[in-house]
């Protein structure tokens, strides 16, 4: 329990009605979830506007509700504070109710299209090794040390993910990893927080839905570097020619990292085969678990991050060299009797499919017959359908399309603005099959001796979305069944 006054404290109060020295058990953005003595923050969403809701948290007696618009009428025993950016203002107001939790660890921030998940699994991993209380906040799941706390987003809101770097601190870790969405920083989730340090991973083609141009995509995660305080570092992919822009205004400490430039953290790509990565990282050569030379990028990442964080390089090298990749990341099992590797990967954008099938191009045997699973998600970006399809087509054999998460949208269409993306020369290798573990099963029968099956888009979901109800799904379950199956 906190002092609304106390609560305040860094947000810029624009008009205020009614005390100031009231008690406020809790914070929620949700008027469904309003009782007595909590303050209510109106958002304007998506969907609705938190706004419509004022009048009902005043009558579930909030005792406090901050807005950007004052209703015309005032209920009685609530104080109204006017503000002109609630999403900021539920931030600070959050991190204040919490007693400023990220203060009191070392935060690292992840942002980038790709490889953010990869990246904070390996330095939770790293610095667990290492023998430090440890705090991780993913897309997969959330974690304190070995404990599992499930995620509902990649950046959860500025209530949840104040609490739970407050679960953090009083688990005494000292260090916690999180992924920053391009999401969160539009809507503020991480407004308020204080971070040690930042990483860019990368940036390409995603969520163009949300932001509408890829400009605005740039600038939402530019803002994350823009917020970053003097005395952090921002670690930069100096490989990704939005890099610099990135921290063109930030007042953090800027590092890079790359494959091809000399720059503060550097390492070469010796070898990328089945069985992991071969690297020369700052004049050290390790080999590395991950599979994929995107990971080369991830890993790297990792260590410049731990080094920036006083760790000695070389005992950093050796825990990464020892380290298993995040689930349904280039996940992938060999079937008993003809050998067939099964590969469930996370790709659910243009650039991580193509990532993903260059690699998978690279340690084939011209031998081998790749054939790619693959669908889009309902309700987001509809741009990289298409893309995503010729890419398959491109670096596949056989293409097998089919549905994802269909969400609230018609599983058929989807599958139609994927196949505008076919080439016609690529209709003879291309299947659609809407049923995704139809599609998996077709894949199964397809393959011979020795073959590739990638089945991209869900990795580790255990789930498949259909109108709003999450239906059991496991891609690497469904794929080892179908294969134990047909006896292959
Ligand atoms: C597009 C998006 O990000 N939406 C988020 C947003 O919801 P919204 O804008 O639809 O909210 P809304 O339904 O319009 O409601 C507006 C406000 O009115 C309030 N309300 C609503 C109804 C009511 O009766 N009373 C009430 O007070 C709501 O609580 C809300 O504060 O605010 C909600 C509360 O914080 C989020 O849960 C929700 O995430 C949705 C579920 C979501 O799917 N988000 C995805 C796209 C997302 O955030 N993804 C990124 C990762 C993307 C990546 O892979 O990089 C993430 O960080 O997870
Ligand atoms: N550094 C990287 N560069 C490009 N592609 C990558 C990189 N790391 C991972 N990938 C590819 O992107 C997919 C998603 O990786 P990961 O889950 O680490 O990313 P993410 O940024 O957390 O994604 P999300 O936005 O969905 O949370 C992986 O399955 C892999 O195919
Ligand atoms: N966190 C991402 C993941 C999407 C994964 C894919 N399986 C889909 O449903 O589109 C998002 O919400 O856009
Ligand atoms: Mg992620």
């Amino acid at each position: 329990m906190q002092l609304l006054q106390d609560i305040l404290k860094d947000v810029t109060v624009l008009e205020s009605h009614g005390p100031l020295n009231v008690k406020v058990e809790s914070i929620t953005f949700d008027s469904r979830q309003v009782r007595e003595g909590v303050l209510f923050v109106a958002m304007r969403g998506v969907q609705v506007d938190g706004h419509d809701f004022i009048a009902k948290a005043a009558e579930a007696k909030a005792v406090a509700i901050v807005c950007e618009e004052l209703p015309a009428e005032l209920a009685s025993g609530v104080t109204y504070i006017k503000v002109k950016d609630s999403g900021q203002a539920l931030g600070l107001m959050a991190a204040a109710f919490y007693g400023h939790p990220s203060r009191k660890l070392k935060l690292v921030g992840v942002t980038g299209t790709n490889g953010k998940t990869t990246s904070v699994t390996l330095l939770h991993k790293l610095f667990r090794e290492l023998g430090y209380h440890v705090g991780m906040i993913s897309t997969v799941q959330n974690q304190i040390d070995e404990e599992i706390i499930p995620s509902t987003h990649t950046t959860p809101d500025a209530v949840s993910l104040n609490a739970l770097l407050d679960k953090m601190v009083k688990a005494g870790c000292a260090y916690a990893f999180m992924e920053v969405s391009s999401h969160a920083m539009v809507q503020q989730r991480v407004a308020g927080i204080h971070f040690a340090g930042g990483v860019f991973t990368n940036i390409t083609h995603d969520h163009l839905d949300y932001h509408g141009t890829f400009d605005e995509y740039i600038k939402a995660k530019k803002s994350f570097f823009d917020m970053l305080p003097k005395g952090a570092f921002a670690l930069i992919n100096a490989d990704d020619k939005r890099g610099p822009v990135m921290v063109q205004n930030t007042k953090a400490d800027v590092r890079y990292f790359s494959l091809r430039k000399v720059t503060d953290f550097k390492a070469r790509l010796i070898d990328n085969t089945l069985q992991g990565l071969h690297l020369e990282v700052d004049g050290h050569e390790i080999w590395a678990k991950l599979i994929g030379a995107f990971n080369a990028y991830n890993l790297l990442g990792a260590y410049g991050v731990a080094v920036m964080l006083g760790e000695d390089p070389v005992e950093v090298l050796t825990v990464l060299s020892s380290l298993n990749t995040a689930a349904g990341r280039f996940d992938y099992i060999v079937s008993e009797q003809e050998q067939i590797t099964g590969i469930v990967d996370y790709a659910h954008t243009p650039d991580a499919l193509e990532n993903v099938l260059n690699t998978i191009q690279q340690i084939r045997t011209p031998l081998q017959t790749v054939i790619t699973v693959v669908g889009c998600g309902g309700n987001r970006d509809a741009t990289k359908r298409p893309v995503m399809a010729d890419i398959a087509c491109r670096l596949s054999d056989k293409v097998i399309l089919t549905s994802d998460n269909p969400r609230f949208e018609e599983p058929q269409a989807i599958l139609e603005d994927m196949q505008k993306g076919v080439k016609p020369l690529d209709f003879k290798k291309t299947l659609s099959v809407l049923d995704r573990k139809e599609a998996i099963r077709t894949a199964c029968m397809l393959a011979g001796k020795d073959d590739i099956i990638l089945v991209a888009g869900k990795g580790h979901e255990t789930y498949q979305e259909i109108k709003g109800v999450k239906y059991p799904f496991d891609d690497k379950q469904v794929l080892q069944e179908a294969l134990q199956l047909l006896g292959k």
